[in-house]
């Protein structure tokens, strides 16, 4: 898939965490944005969605199937100003619950300039 960018300041990247035999597929697609020039130090919220469904994957099952355990840059308020690494977290929800995202949108917002 192709996408065009004019700007873009953030990105945020649903996956669906009960969905496990399409994780490698959702990895695929991630690892085309992170690589992506145009997305160069956007930070990127990485949301594992359906965490109300027993099977759903955890947090750290997540982040190992997407590949991003050494790519994590920390929860809360972490300054990377000076660095030119991209901001990314993996926050888990569940949207039909209401629940999970919204930590997830408050640490994206520091990031915004
Ligand atoms: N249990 C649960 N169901 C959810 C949640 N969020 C969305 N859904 C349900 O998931 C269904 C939509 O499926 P999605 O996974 O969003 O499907 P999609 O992304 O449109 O399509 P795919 O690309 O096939 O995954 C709807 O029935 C929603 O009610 C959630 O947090 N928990």
């Amino acid at each position: 898939m192709k996408f065009l960018f004019m700007k873009v300041d953030e990105v945020v990247y649903l996956v669906d965490a009960y969905d496990k035999e399409r994780f490698a597929e959702s990895k695929k697609e991630l690892d085309a944005l992170l690589s992506d020039e145009a997305l160069a130090n956007v930070p990127f919220l990485v949301l594992g969605n359906k965490i109300d469904i027993l099977y759903a994957a955890s947090e750290d099952e997540l982040r190992y199937h997407l590949g991003l355990t050494n790519f994590i840059t920390g929860k809360g308020k972490v300054n990377l100003a000076d660095s030119n690494v991209c901001p990314l977290e993996v926050f888990m929800c569940s949207i039909v619950h209401k629940m999970g995202y919204g930590d997830g949108f408050k640490w994206l917002s520091q990031y915004i300039k």
